[in-house]
């Protein structure tokens, strides 16, 4: 059954009421174009974007909201030409409070179903190093644009995470199941070139003003098309997925709880942090 499907009954309403949201001390910053209907979302998040509970809470609230206002468009970009999002924050990790552990993880399984099951079309622009829940939040969308010279891919493993199997799921659509097993089980890192050959991304762009352009074209395919063809279709393809993760949403909670409180993880992770400081003062 669908869960949610476009509702054209809803859009006129939408075109004399849209409005521009915009905050600069927000997490997530959303403007919306009121020609086209089309939202830009921005990670504002310093120094990387990366995923604490706050933010993942604020992007899931986001796409709720654009979802009732019945935009046309979205590109998910980051405030940051260097980083689109650095995963989950290694810090919510580290010695955690177990009730907040468990909320990130839930948190985290409802930002990978709200961006992956919006009716609207989605495009990530990476501007920036996308690993890990970086790249969870890039193939949750429909379509990726990527800048050149950046890194982008599902590192869990080199980390000593496992990878979920909503997220495996949606790693295989992307690049089918061959190259999905092997490059999750590996934890691969893939540039930009090698993320084009592979399928991770669907375009590469030199810059940012460039892939703006390309994510546009994108979102503009679907001017002439049924709304309701559209969002019914990638529904209909999208839903059991998420469905199927919320069956299994307790167990995969508590398989990460277990993961993380490991003490071997711990002391991996200790490790970690240190070798990202000790590569920022080389
Ligand atoms: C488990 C299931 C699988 C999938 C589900 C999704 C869940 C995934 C788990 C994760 O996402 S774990 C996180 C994985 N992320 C990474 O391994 C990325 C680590 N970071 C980097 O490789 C680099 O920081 C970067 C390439 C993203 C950016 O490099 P650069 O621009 O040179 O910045 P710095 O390295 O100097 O970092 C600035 C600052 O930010 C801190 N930081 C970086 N990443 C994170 C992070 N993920 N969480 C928290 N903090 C992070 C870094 O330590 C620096 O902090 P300072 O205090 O030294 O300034």
């Amino acid at each position: 059954m669908l869960r949610k499907i476009f509702n054209p009954a809803r859009l006129s309403r939408f075109q004399r009421t849209m409005v521009t949201v915009s905050s600069s001390d927000a997490l997530v910053s959303t403007e919306v174009d009121d020609k086209t209907g089309y939202a830009t979302v921005t990670l504002n998040r310093a120094p990387v974007n990366s995923l604490s509970l706050e933010l993942m809470t604020e992007i899931v609230k986001t796409v709720d909201e654009l979802e009732r206002s019945n935009i046309r468009g979205m590109v998910l970009t980051s405030f940051s030409n260097k980083v689109f999002c650095a995963g989950l924050d290694i810090m919510e990790m580290v010695n955690p409070d177990l009730d907040r552990l468990r909320a990130v993880w839930t948190r985290l399984q409802d930002t990978w179903a709200s961006l992956y099951g919006t009716s609207f079309p989605t495009v990530a622009l990476i501007n920036g190093h996308a690993p890990a829940g970086g790249c969870l939040l890039a193939l949750c969308c429909e379509y990726r644009v990527m800048c050149n010279n950046f890194n982008i891919g599902l590192n869990e493993t080199q980390l000593g995470l496992a990878v979920p199997p909503w997220l495996q799921g949606t790693m295989r659509q992307t690049i089918g199941t061959r190259e999905a097993e092997i490059h999750c089980i590996k934890g691969t890192m893939f540039n930009s070139q090698d993320a084009l050959k592979i399928g991770l991304v669907d375009e590469l762009a030199a810059e940012n003003g460039e892939a703006m352009q390309r994510a546009l074209h994108y979102l503009n395919t679907f001017k002439q098309m049924s709304p309701y063809a559209r969002s019914a279709t990638k529904l209909l393809m999208r839903n059991k997925d998420i469905e199927d993760m919320k069956r299994g949403r307790k167990e995969d909670v508590e398989r990460f709880v277990e993961n993380v409180m490991n003490s071997d993880f711990q002391n991996g992770l200790t490790v970690y942090l240190q070798s990202l400081k000790n590569r920022k003062n080389k």
